[in-house]
């Protein structure tokens, strides 16, 4: 029997791909929107929410990223930035979520007149309030757009920002055309500060993208990489050989921060029962399961899991052991990590 959705609630669980300005309440987006006169496709909160559902069920990933428009227009002003950053970590904490990583674009939020110093700032403050009670540990990462130019500035603000709740960088946006190694010059100057960061790769574009990621540009972790099966060959037995790519990414341990939902709307699965998860959980790949964008796609932590519970068959053991992986793979420090497992998720599996 599958297990209950109310149970993958009470279990701990650790979230390293989620996007800032992809998780907001469709109520915020509303009284937000109509505090700054900007116009929504859909007036009423209530049909908001499925607007946005719908529209990034478009099976591309160019058209999902389009509706962030109506997002990033709102989230313009420290309070604005300061409430949804609140938010959204009161809305994790309530899903369960123990550890997250929320990332976002601070170049994308400077068009009212803020800097990129103000905005991580205002981020940071809604995060500290909402996680002061505790609970729940929040890191920020910050993400360069990759069809911009501005990601060296982005990897310098996250340095800067290092020991203020930023705990690494991205990037992000339309992945064909604009390959990782653009931004060389980012990834090179975060590995000689010792820093920490991961890549959009293999999601809407597949293998070189990946290898570009890892031989090129150093990530730490890989955003989706789905398309890391494009280099593995199942048997009709069920044995499976594994490319040079795919064995490093495995040899190595290199997490794969897996969104299912979201690869479904932009047509990197089929479906939640074909996702790639399946296979790369059963090889023995770093899996962690991630929400990606909870408005657009209409997801949250316990609903992934879930989900792929229904899908696979999974139960406790497989969901402890995706939030072990994440937590192993979160970029705080190593002592923090163990303490996250030892003392919190650990006991909270125990609990069952
Ligand atoms: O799945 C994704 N793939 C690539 N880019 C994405 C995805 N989800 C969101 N963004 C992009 O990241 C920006 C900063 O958060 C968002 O504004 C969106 O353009
Ligand atoms: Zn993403």
């Amino acid at each position: 029997m599958t297990l209950g959705i109310d149970v993958v609630r009470a279990a701990p669980k650790v979230l390293l791909h989620d996007h800032l300005d992809g998780g907001l309440r469709p109520q915020t987006i509303a009284e937000l929107a109509a505090g700054i006169g900007h116009e929504l496709p859909v007036a009423d909160p209530a049909g908001l929410g499925g607007w946005f559902a719908e529209a990034a069920d478009s099976g591309s990933l160019e058209r999902y990223l389009e509706t962030f428009e109506h997002t990033v227009a709102v989230m313009q002003s420290a309070e604005a930035l300061t409430r949804v950053a609140r938010e959204c970590v009161e809305d994790l904490a309530a899903d369960g979520v123990v550890y997250a990583e929320i990332r976002y674009a601070p170049e994308q939020h400077v068009s009212a007149g803020l800097t990129l110093d103000e905005v991580v700032a205002a981020v940071q403050q809604g995060f500290d309030e909402a996680s002061a009670s505790g609970g729940i540990v929040v890191r920020q990462l910050l993400t360069a757009m990759r069809h911009q130019a501005r990601s060296r500035e982005i990897a310098e603000l996250a340095v800067a920002w290092r020991d203020r709740g930023v705990a690494g960088f991205d990037i992000a946006g339309a992945e064909a055309g604009n390959p990782p190694t653009r931004h060389l010059d980012a990834f090179e100057y975060l590995q000689r500060e010792n820093a920490h960061f991961t890549i959009h790769a293999g999601e809407a574009f597949g293998l070189p993208s990946i290898w570009q990621a890892l031989q090129w540009c150093g990530a730490d972790r890989l955003g989706h990489g789905v398309r890391i099966v494009d280099d593995i060959t199942v048997h009709p037995d069920g044995t499976a050989e594994l490319g040079r790519l795919a064995a490093y990414v495995r040899d190595k341990r290199i997490p794969l921060e897996m969104c299912p939902a979201s690869n479904v709307q932009t047509g990197a699965a089929d479906s939640i029962a074909e996702h790639p998860i399946g296979l790369l959980t059963r090889l023995g790949f770093r899996v962690t399961v991630n929400t990606d964008n909870r408005l657009m796609s209409n997801t949250s932590m316990s609903k992934e899991m879930h989900a792929l519970c229904e899908a696979f068959d999974y139960g406790l053991a497989d969901l402890r052991w995706f939030t072990i992986n994440a937590m192993k793979s979160a970029f705080l420090p190593f002592d923090q990590r163990l303490a996250l497992i030892n003392d919190v998720i650990k006991p909270g599996y125990d609990k069952f």
